[in-house]
């Protein structure tokens, strides 16, 4: 049975979806993009700090559903500018430890609200 999670301490969602679905232990998290909880938009920042937003909401959503950011099996990050993958590979490295999730990258092209980065996960919890 699907489940939906909500959190307060991540940003509503700008579209007709859910933070987060979740079925048993499995948590599929929305594309979270560089906007606060109160819903201020960091679309014109670095991509580091854009990349660690995003992240941080992932990891609140993550949190409501019960799951760490080790339980994270696989992300996908879709840039808006594949020219930026340093810089946010360098901020995203520092979420997931010593074994983090498979990943895969991708120029989206461009992104919601403008912005330069999403992030969305696939976990299962421990
Ligand atoms: C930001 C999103 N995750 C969306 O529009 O689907």
């Amino acid at each position: 049975m699907k489940d939906i999670v909500h959190t307060d301490g991540a940003p509503e969602a700008v579209g007709a979806y859910s933070q987060a679905t979740t079925n048993g232990d499995l948590v599929f998290t929305a594309g979270q993009i560089p906007l606060t909880p109160d819903g201020d938009l960091l679309g014109d920042a670095p991509i580091a700090e854009q990349t660690e937003r995003a992240l941080d909401n992932l990891v609140a959503v993550l949190d409501e559903a019960g799951a760490e950011p080790t339980d994270v099996l696989k992300t996908t990050v879709f840039l808006a500018d594949i020219d930026d993958f340093d810089e946010m590979n360098e901020a995203y490295a520092g979420y997931f430890g010593e074994s983090p999730p498979a990943r895969s990258a991708v120029q989206a092209g461009a992104l919601p609200k403008g912005v330069g980065v999403e992030i969305e996960a696939v976990a299962v919890v421990e």
